[in-house]
């Protein structure tokens, strides 16, 4: 016979140690909170009642098969509070991990996109919504009119989903009173069922009563079970359901477990009888078995934002998963403005009459003023919105894009690493906006068209496009996982560079250094491995102190005209040692960050640096294609890095 504390040590802690140790670098403090609170719940709610029926004798433990009581309650049940909420929390989390958004949105969120002609400006896609309230946004020009839905409710209120239980409570009350033999009379309405079960409805009628009022109220409150929630469900119940009702397999006699086993015993006499699995009573079942208004333009914002991620960025798409929600959620919406942004410049078909120059100038100062007024007025749409729209080519994916970024993230990160883009922009526009034909380009006025002509050149622009982007990550990791500088409830933007006094700070102002020099390594990775493509449209990245000739230069610049044959060695493997350098350096910082911000960031780099291992390996030459790193390979970098 095994005994009820053989049953949590054999069978609910070794999947709780494995689970645990998945997802250990994840593991922070609001599943710490979660825990407590289900396992707090659990036991508040379930310990009167479990009383009850044990007093009732509805189930029974064999003398021997527990440690000890706490009133009625053996210890080993007080335990089973604890332990299989852990159990199902694990479970959920490997289960929804890989979820933006942990619940699904209402169908209401389609938004249709329509488009409008406006005589002044010309077609403009704008997004119609069915049923809600009109809002002018062109300032009363014309009659383009934009139809907004502003909020939705995610979970939206279920009471006819919740009468379902209502009803199962109204039948285990009536079983109840059968039990007991009660006569009760409600509005005139006999409850009792007279179903001749006497005594055998107690165990059901308790069951119906104790579970329905808590899953009906949830219903009611608007939850809903996702399709990962049911896997996790599912498979959590058929876990235990297994335990409870199966015998281990080859050796029936010995090894049979639980209630077959006699660790416990449902009594015959208050039970119903019907089986549902093997010699699972059909009232176990049973047994086992919470709103906010969000911008819904914010919502569709994600999910662009997801889209955007997926086809714009392997390493990150893979990285992402590395971080917990409430980090991926900022990263995303970061990464989708990177992306939006860097493309309405570089995508740029100027306007009759400008320059290509010009129009990426202009532009470029549009974004700034956009995300310089996202921060000073925050939290101001309406002043943004007209800022956003003067915006050039702008759709409606861009807009939810700008529309995410400046709802979220000034109240995370500070807006220098931004701003430090911004400047990257800029000496990207200093290229030529069109490649450069081979005549018009001399040996002598290599200068004036190329920008990077020192390593320091260099650095400045890897830590102005990725340096601000890990120092970005960084904040937003003090933002969202820490206490000490939580400003995610506070309505107010971040103010820069912001961080306690004392050692803290002095230990945070190092950590920022160390991250800029891990994103400024894999910018060199990335500019290693992209030199003889981004040749394709005159841009050279790798300084011009570091040819040996003039003539050196055109030949990675026109690499068809070179002799004898280009090889991209020379150039490329010293910017991989610098990288590898940078790296070293940087990366005991990452150690120092929020404890369930390590993996991530670990991982992330990782991933990248699979590309320098892959350029390595082809000797340091690469193509107008780049490098290809099979998403297997920098999945199992991130994985080792994550578990590290
Ligand atoms: C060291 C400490 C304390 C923290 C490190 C923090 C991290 C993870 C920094 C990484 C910052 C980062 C992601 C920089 C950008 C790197 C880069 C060159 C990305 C290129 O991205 P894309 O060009 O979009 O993607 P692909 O190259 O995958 O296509």
């Amino acid at each position: 016979m095994l005994r009820y504390i053989q049953i949590h040590l054999y069978f609910l802690l070794p999947p709780i140690v494995l689970l645990g140790f998945l997802y250990r670098p994840l593991f922070g403090r609001r599943d710490v909170l979660k825990i407590l609170w289900l396992s707090f719940m659990a036991t508040i709610y379930t310990t009167p009642w479990d009383n009850f029926i044990l007093s009732q004798m509805g189930w029974t433990y064999p003398p021997g098969s527990i440690i000890g009581r706490i009133w009625l309650i053996p210890i080993e049940e007080h335990l089973f509070f604890i332990l299989q909420p852990i159990l199902l929390i694990l479970l959920h989390e490997l289960f929804t991990h890989h979820r933006l958004l942990p619940f699904d949105l209402p169908n209401s969120l389609t938004i249709r996109t329509e488009a409008v002609i406006d005589p002044k400006e010309g077609r403009k896609d704008v997004d119609l919504k069915e049923g809600s309230e009109d809002v002018d946004l062109m300032g009363g020009r014309d009659k383009a009119v934009l139809k907004t839905e502003a909020t939705v409710q995610t979970l939206a209120r279920r009471p006819v989903a919740s009468l379902v239980w209502i009803l199962c409570m109204i039948v285990g009350a009536a079983l109840v009173i059968e039990a007991h033999g009660l006569e009760m009379k409600i509005w005139g309405l006999e409850l009792a069922l007279k179903l001749g079960l006497g005594m055998r409805a107690f165990y059901m009628g308790w069951i119906l009563l104790w579970i329905s009022p808590v899953i009906g109220w949830l219903t009611y409150l608007g939850a809903r079970v996702t399709k990962e929630g049911w896997w996790a469900w599912g498979i959590g119940s058929a876990w235990l359901v297994w335990v409870d009702t199966t015998g281990l397999g080859a050796d029936r006699v010995t090894r049979r477990i639980a209630i077959r086993n006699g660790a416990w015993r449902i009594s015959p006499e208050t039970s119903l009888g019907l089986h549902v699995w093997q010699s699972l009573p059909l009232e176990w079942v049973n047994r086992r078995a919470i709103g906010v208004q969000v911008d819904a333009y914010m919502l569709r914002g994600l999910i662009e934002a997801e889209k955007t991620l997926r086809k714009g960025s392997k390493s990150f798409e893979v990285a992402k998963l590395a971080f917990g929600r409430e980090m991926r959620i900022g990263l995303v919406a970061i990464y989708s403005w990177c992306r939006v942004t860097d493309n309405l410049i570089d995508d740029l078909v100027p306007a009759n009459g400008t320059t290509h120059t010009q129009a990426k100038r202009d532009t470029l100062d549009r974004i700034r003023t956009h995300l310089i007024a996202s921060y000073d007025k925050y939290p101001a749409q309406s002043y943004l919105d007209p800022t956003m729209d003067s915006i050039s080519d702008m759709t409606s994916s861009t807009k939810s894009a700008f529309h995410l970024f400046s709802n979220l993230i000034p109240r995370l990160v500070p807006i220098r690493p931004f701003l430090e883009l911004c400047q990257g922009y800029e000496t990207d526009m200093q290229f030529p906006s069109h490649p450069i034909k081979l005549g018009d380009l001399q040996e002598d006025n290599l200068v004036n068209h190329l920008p990077i002509k020192t390593t320091d050149d260099l650095l400045r622009y890897a830590d102005d496009v990725a340096g601000s982007i890990a120092s970005a990550i960084c904040f937003l990791a003090w933002s969202t996982l820490t206490t000490s500088s939580n400003p995610v409830h506070s309505h107010r933007p971040v103010r820069n560079y912001p961080s306690p006094g004392g050692a803290e700070r002095g230990n945070r102002a190092w950590i920022v250094d160390k991250s800029r020099e891990m994103g400024r390594a894999l910018q060199l990775v990335n500019i290693a491995r992209d030199i003889a493509k981004d040749a394709t449209i005159s841009r050279l990245y790798v300084p011009l102190a570091s040819f040996p000739s003039a003539s050196a230069v055109l030949d990675i610049l026109y690499p068809a005209s070179a002799k004898p044959v280009l090889s991209y060695k020379p150039y490329s493997i010293p910017l991989l040692d610098r990288a590898d350098t940078l790296r070293k350096e940087s990366e005991v910082a990452m150690e120092h960050l929020p404890r369930t911000a390590r993996g991530g960031a670990r991982a992330m780099a990782s991933s990248y640096f699979e590309i320098a291992e892959q350029i390595r390996r082809r000797h340091g030459e690469v193509d107008e294609q780049g490098v290809k790193v099979s998403s297997w390979r920098r999945a199992w970098a991130a994985a080792r890095a994550f578990w590290k």
